[in-house]
């Protein structure tokens, strides 16, 4: 479980969010809806170890990160898988660029390097790397050149190198934000099969709708906290804060 617990964080004099309080349990998906220049992704990078709270504490599976040696920070932090935005893939083909991620870990991790050594199947590409694959529908394409893939294909393929080693967490910035109803459904999916095999899924949206259809919970992010933090349907139905009804239904313009 991640939580943030009372954090705060400035961009020097600038406080982007104060006193914020958020858990994430494994097997659900949280989502994070607020308007634009907010500071969800301020919010994600808090989730992702990557930046240090001016005040409060960051908790994974009940130790304090940012009181423990960089070393220990570094094994915390290859727990969670972060998708950005904008998907960022090299010029590789799709399976190079979803390996990426397990030879990152591999560096790290004499455990995993022989359990990849035991995992890679007859034509050199790890299981895992099949796997993420089938979870976001293109293993098709899996030696096509990544620069040859549509926007949506390359979000997609992003996804499945953050999952691809098996990360405890995963945070998605508006993982759909530029892509059609298809693709879009397909990451949808994508993030209920990763809640299915007991990750704790993240996304940022400002996409209600999307909150409604694929978040358990959600965390309503206005000015510099959270207005409320519950159950998707009783905060989209019944929002116990002013602000939070007036975001939902639509009376409040940024
Ligand atoms: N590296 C930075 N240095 C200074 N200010 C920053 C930095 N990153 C973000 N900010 C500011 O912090 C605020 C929150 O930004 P953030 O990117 O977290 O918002 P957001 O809700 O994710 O926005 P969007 O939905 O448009 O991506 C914004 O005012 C932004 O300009």
């Amino acid at each position: 479980m991640i939580e943030l617990d009372a954090v705060s964080y400035s961009y020097g004099d600038d406080s982007v969010v104060e006193n914020l309080s958020l858990s994430v349990e494994p097997g659900e998906v949280v989502g994070i809806i607020g308007p634009s220049g907010v500071g969800k992704t301020t919010v994600l990078r808090l989730l992702a170890l990557r930046l240090r709270p001016s005040a409060g504490e960051v908790r994974l599976d009940g130790q304090s990160v940012w009181d423990t040696d960089e070393r220990t920070r570094l094994s915390l932090r290859r727990q969670v898988g972060m998708v950005a935005q904008e998907a960022s893939l090299f010029d590789a083909t799709v399976a190079r660029n979803v390996e990426y991620g397990l030879h990152v870990r591999k560096e790290w991790d004499e455990r995993l390097r022989d359990r990849l050594a035991a995992l890679v199947s007859s034509n050199g590409t790890p299981e895992a790397v099949h796997d993420a694959l089938d979870l976001v529908e293109l293993r098709e394409k899996l030696d096509q050149p990544a620069r040859s893939l549509s926007g949506g294909e390359a979000q997609r393929v992003s996804f499945a190198r953050a999952v691809a080693y098996e990360p405890s967490h995963l945070l998605l910035d508006e993982p759909t934000s530029d892509l059609d109803p298809r693709n879009t459904g397909l990451i949808e999916d994508a993030i209920r099969d990763a809640r299915a095999r007991g990750i704790g899924v993240v996304v940022a949206t400002h996409d209600m709708h999307q909150a409604e259809r694929i978040a358990d919970r959600v965390a309503v992010l206005l000015g510099d906290g959270f207005t409320e933090v519950g159950p998707t349907e009783r905060v989209f139905e019944s929002p116990t804060d002013e602000r939070t009804r007036r975001f939902i239904d639509g009376e409040l313009v940024y």
